[in-house]
C-alpha cells in the first residue's frame, strides 16, 4: 500500500508525535499508533487528535497500549503479552480505505523490538510504507542520524525524506549531504505547541 508513510525517529522524544500531526494536518490523511508505550502521560494518539484543525483526519485505536514506558518487546513481556506484527498487518488494512493516506507513528527508532524476532524495520516493510525520518539536533545525534539512513538504505525500504525538529543547526546540511535523503522541511522549537503551530508547521513542509 503505498499510502502508508511510517514516521520513525533516529531515538525516542525527537519529535515523532508533533511531526506526525504536521504530516497528517499537511496531507488531509488518518493517524495511527499501533503500539504505544507508556500510557502515564496520555498517549500520542490523544496527543495527535488535539493537535489536528482538519476534520477530516481520523486518529484510529491502537493495537496494543501498554502501561510501561519502555520498549514494545519489554513492556508487553511485564503484562504477559506478546505483540503479534501479523495482528497490526490485519488492523492496518481494516482500518484504511484504499484512497485514504493513513501516516504510521513507530514506537522509539528503527531497530526498536516489538518481540523477540520482529523489530520496527521488519513492521515498516511488511507495511510497505515509505519512511520520513525525523532527526533532533544534540550531541551524538549525527551518529544516530546517519546509522538510521544506512539501516534504511540497506534494507530498501523507500524513504521519503528527513524532518528537522528543533532550531536550525548546520548538522542538517550535513545528514542530508551524506545521507542522500532529501529535506522536507524543519519544525522549530515552540514554547507552545498547540493546533496552531502545527497547522503553521504542515503549511511549510515540503512533499
Ligand atoms: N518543536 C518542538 N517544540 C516544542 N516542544 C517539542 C517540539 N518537538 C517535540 N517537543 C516536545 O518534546 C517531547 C517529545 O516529543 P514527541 O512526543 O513528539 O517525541 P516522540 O519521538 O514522538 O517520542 P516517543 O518515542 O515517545 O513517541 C514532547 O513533550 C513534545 O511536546
Ligand atoms: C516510552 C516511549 N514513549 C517510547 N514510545 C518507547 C521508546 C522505546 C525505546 C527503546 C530503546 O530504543 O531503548
Ligand atoms: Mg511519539
Amino acid at each position: 500500500m503505498s499510502n502508508r508513510i511510517f514516521i520513525t525517529g533516529i531515538g525516542t522524544g525527537v519529535g515523532k508525535t508533533i511531526t506526525a500531526a504536521c504530516v497528517t494536518q499537511a496531507l488531509g490523511a488518518d493517524y495511527w499508533k499501533p503500539v504505544q508505550t507508556g500510557l502515564l502521560e496520555g498517549t500520542d494518539t490523544q496527543t495527535v487528535r488535539a493537535l489536528l484543525s482538519n476534520t477530516t483526519s481520523v486518529c484510529h485505536k491502537e493495537v496494543y497500549c501498554l502501561q510501561e514506558p519502555a520498549s514494545p518487546h519489554l513492556a508487553a513481556r511485564l503484562e504477559n503479552v506478546t505483540i503479534d506484527p501479523a495482528l497490526i498487518l490485519q488492523q492496518a488494512s481494516i482500518i484504511q480505505p484504499p484512497q485514504r493516506s493513513l501516516v504510521i507513528e513507530g514506537a522509539g527508532g528503527l531497530m526498536v523490538p516489538l518481540n523477540e524476532d520482529v523489530f520496527t524495520l521488519d513492521l515498516i516493510r511488511q507495511l510497505q510504507a515509505k519512511v520520513i525520518i525525523v532527526a533532533q539536533n544534540y550531541l551524538g545525534s549525527i551518529n544516530h542520524s546517519l546509522l538510521t539512513a544506512r539501516v534504511l538504505q540497506a534494507s530498501d525500504i523507500p524513504v521519503l525524506g528527513w524532518i528537522f525538529n528543533g532550531d536550525h543547526h548546520s548538522n542538517e546540511e550535513d545528514v542530508v549531504r551524506w545521507s542522500g535523503y532529501p529535506k522536507l522541511g524543519r519544525i522549530p522549537h515552540a514554547t507552545v505547541v498547540d493546533a496552531n503551530f502545527i497547522a503553521l508547521q504542515a503549511k511549510q513542509l515540503m512533499f
